[in-house]
């Protein structure tokens, strides 16, 4: 009994309930709520907060300790020249459109998005081939106006808004105003027409210190703090390349109209990784032990035929086969499949797409999007993306502070060139102010240049043309040129980075949408199958009385589960066994243990698994020893039925 299998998909998902459960059970709410609240700005409750500290302890385990990474914390609040360098104050920007009558935001690229779906979604329930959406869905669609009706389109309309709507990212501002005439794209709350799209910068703006003179930014990403300490980091790092810095920290993004609860935010936990590389050496050393993942991936050229079919490929095809552009992209591509699956996201609804060419951030050169479905359609909670050697080469040329490596070569390397030498009295004295111009002209002139002046000096004079367009005679007596060998026995690069950047926020959402359920006996109730990884409490202390000689035993067990590292929680409240157990299924915790009249007489505990409801029973130490097992991953719930006894409600007092 103790060991059944559940039927998690019997009833269809229920958003509206979905949301009612995080909301009574405090995962989190909009903040400043008493003053009405703020669009993009959420507080996280007791379990929201426990969920997220667990997601990013084990966000550390799986990346920072495991592969060494160098950590660091940088300042949120950042001076405007660094964003000027980096591009942000030029480029971070997204296209919004105005309400002609109301004058609302909306932001240009989601209007076309949901206007296409929309009609799409009506066309396919004029064909009769569309699932009903749920009730509560339909109205909230309704009120907020993108519930398109059952028209049915032509089949080149579907193609074109297919095709419109898979590079929908690469659009300009003036294209998008010119989709929004040709299609007839209003405001989906009032019908009435759109203005031309603007540029909005995303980045809120700060002034640092009591002058105003120094503007400054609220950092959109974390990434720029990691390059600014890149010769700290290097030489930390004793020198070597590659290596990566992590950081997790708040960012802030001004969205032109968040809607989308916490998947669309603006402030939110990020974690960043930057992974610097030998731009002539991108590969991995540890490839080889994730080259077999196999990962659903969406990559450019289907997407610009206008499909979201994915291939089902090893990340070691897809980097051989160059559809991933080299080793160490394709191992983080990997590596974050793993830690996603890891806390409870379902691979059946996780994939990757390639960003097109002209949806890249300007600095990347290749850039994968781990998108995950859900009730909003498929979201991009994480992005990898290879930005070359932009960011460390603009604030370096900016700065003047060289952010290259150097590297010793274990061979110096041996080349020979031709080099002109000048005299330089005689250069002086014959050409005078022309004397530096021929320097730096012979500076730039290539092997090729430089040979044949040789062959002309030879025979006597060689005749070199100026900039400005005046030729010059020069003798062997000015200058000379010859082979000369030279011997390099350091390398200076600027390397590369990989960047794998994380959306703790929605992240988060989506885990709480894959795991939440109902049993078939009771629909009313959600269920949350967080793996015990994540779960923010791993076991409830459930007392069947109230009565005193019950807490020397609740301590006991407290106090062991404690030191055995197993985080629980007393549930002492005056109501039913099943209410508490009901509680704490929405809560997510994945186990109780239970103490009664016996557990005082005989020393024994129940032991129940939240998604079977299946019991268990043993000596209270046993219990303990399980429990602490199943927490940690170490045995699964089969595996506790044949180490404990099966308990069916009826316990033998001795
Ligand atoms: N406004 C936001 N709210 C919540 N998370 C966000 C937001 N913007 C970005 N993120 C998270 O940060 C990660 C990295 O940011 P990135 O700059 O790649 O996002 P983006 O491409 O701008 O996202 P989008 O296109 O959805 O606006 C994203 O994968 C996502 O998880």
């Amino acid at each position: 009994m103790a060991n059944v299998t559940v039927n998690k998909t019997a009833h269809p998902f229920h958003k509206g309930q979905f949301e009612a459960l995080l909301n009574r059970r405090f995962f989190y709410a909009p903040a400043f709520e008493i003053y009405g609240g703020v669009a993009g700005l959420y507080d996280y409750g007791p379990p929201g907060s426990s969920l997220q500290a667990n997601i990013i302890s084990e966000w550390r385990k799986h990346f920072i300790i495991e592969e060494h990474m160098l950590e660091i914390d940088s300042t949120v609040m950042t001076p405007a020249p660094v964003f000027e360098t980096s591009g942000h104050v030029a480029r971070f920007a997204d296209w919004m459109v105005k309400d002609s009558k109301t004058g609302d935001v909306l932001r240009a690229d989601h209007l076309v998005k949901n206007v296409f779906e929309a009609r799409l979604a009506g066309d396919k329930e004029a064909r009769g081939i569309a699932a009903q959406p749920q009730k509560d869905d339909d109205k909230k669609k309704k009120k907020k106006g993108v519930k398109a009706a059952a028209v049915q389109l032509s089949d080149e309309k579907v193609k074109e808004y297919g095709v419109i709507l898979a590079q929908l990212d690469n659009y300009s501002g003036s294209e998008l105003g010119e989709l929004c005439r040709t299609h007839d794209i209003r405001n989906p709350d009032t019908d009435n027409e759109v203005t031309e799209p603007q540029q909005f910068n995303l980045m809120f703006t700060s002034s640092i210190g009591p002058t105003g003179q120094h503007p400054g930014y609220l950092r959109p990403e974390t990434a720029q703090g990691h390059f600014l300490n890149f010769s700290r980091l290097l030489e930390f790092n004793n020198g070597r390349v590659p290596f990566a810095s992590a950081q997790i920290g708040r960012s802030f993004r001004n969205e032109i109209s968040p809607r989308a609860g916490l998947l669309r935010v603006r402030e939110f936990t990020m974690a960043e990784i930057e992974h610097f590389v030998d731009p002539e050496d991108k590969r991995h050393e540890r490839f080889g032990e994730v080259r077999d993942v196999v990962l659903d991936l969406l990559d450019r050229n289907v997407q610009a035929g206008g499909s979201t079919a994915v291939t089902k490929i090893s990340v070691g095809e897809a980097v051989d086969k160059g559809i991933i552009a080299n080793e160490t992209l394709g191992y983080f591509v990997a590596r974050i499949y793993q830690f996603l699956v890891k806390i409870g996201v379902n691979p059946a609804r996780l994939r990757f797409r390639q960003h097109m060419q002209n949806e890249m951030a300007h600095y990347a050169t290749d850039c994968w999007d781990a998108e995950i479905e859900n009730s909003y359609g498929w979201t991009e909670c994480v992005g990898c993306a290879d930005r070359a050697a932009y960011d460390l080469t603009v604030h370096s040329n900016k700065t003047g502070h060289p952010l290259i490596v150097r590297q010793a070569l274990k061979e110096p390397i041996v080349s020979e060139r031709l080099v002109a030498e000048f005299n330089k009295k005689v250069l002086g004295k014959t050409f005078g102010k022309d004397a530096g111009v021929l320097q730096k002209l012979f500076a730039d002139f290539d092997e090729a240049q430089l040979s044949k002046i040789q062959g002309e000096l030879a025979q006597g004079t060689a005749t070199v043309q100026l900039p400005e367009g005046k030729e010059v005679q020069l003798t062997p007596e000015v200058v000379t040129i010859e082979r000369k060998t030279f011997k390099q026995s350091i390398r200076e690069y600027t390397p590369n980075v990989i960047e794998p950047s994380f959306g703790l926020g929605r992240i988060l959402y989506v885990l709480l949408e894959h795991n939440f359920w109902a049993r078939e006996q009771d629909v009313e109730r959600g269920v949350l199958s967080l793996p015990p990884l994540v779960a923010p409490t791993k076991v409830l202390i459930v007392p069947l009385s109230a009565k005193e000689e019950f807490d020397p035993l609740i301590q006991e067990v407290s106090s062991k589960l404690r030191r055995a590292g197993v985080f629980s929680r007393v549930d002492d409240s005056n109501t039913s066994i099943g209410k508490r157990y009901a509680r704490n299924d929405e809560l997510g915790t994945p186990f109780g243990v239970t103490l009664d009249f016996a557990s005082v007489q005989n020393r024994t505990m129940t032991l129940r698994e939240r998604d079977t409801t299946g019991q268990l029973i043993g000596s209270i130490d046993d219990v303990i020893g399980v429990v602490t097992e199943l927490v940690n991953g170490s045995i699964d719930w089969p595996e506790a039925c044949k180490r404990l006894q099966v308990y069916d409600g009826v316990q033998a007092v001795e």
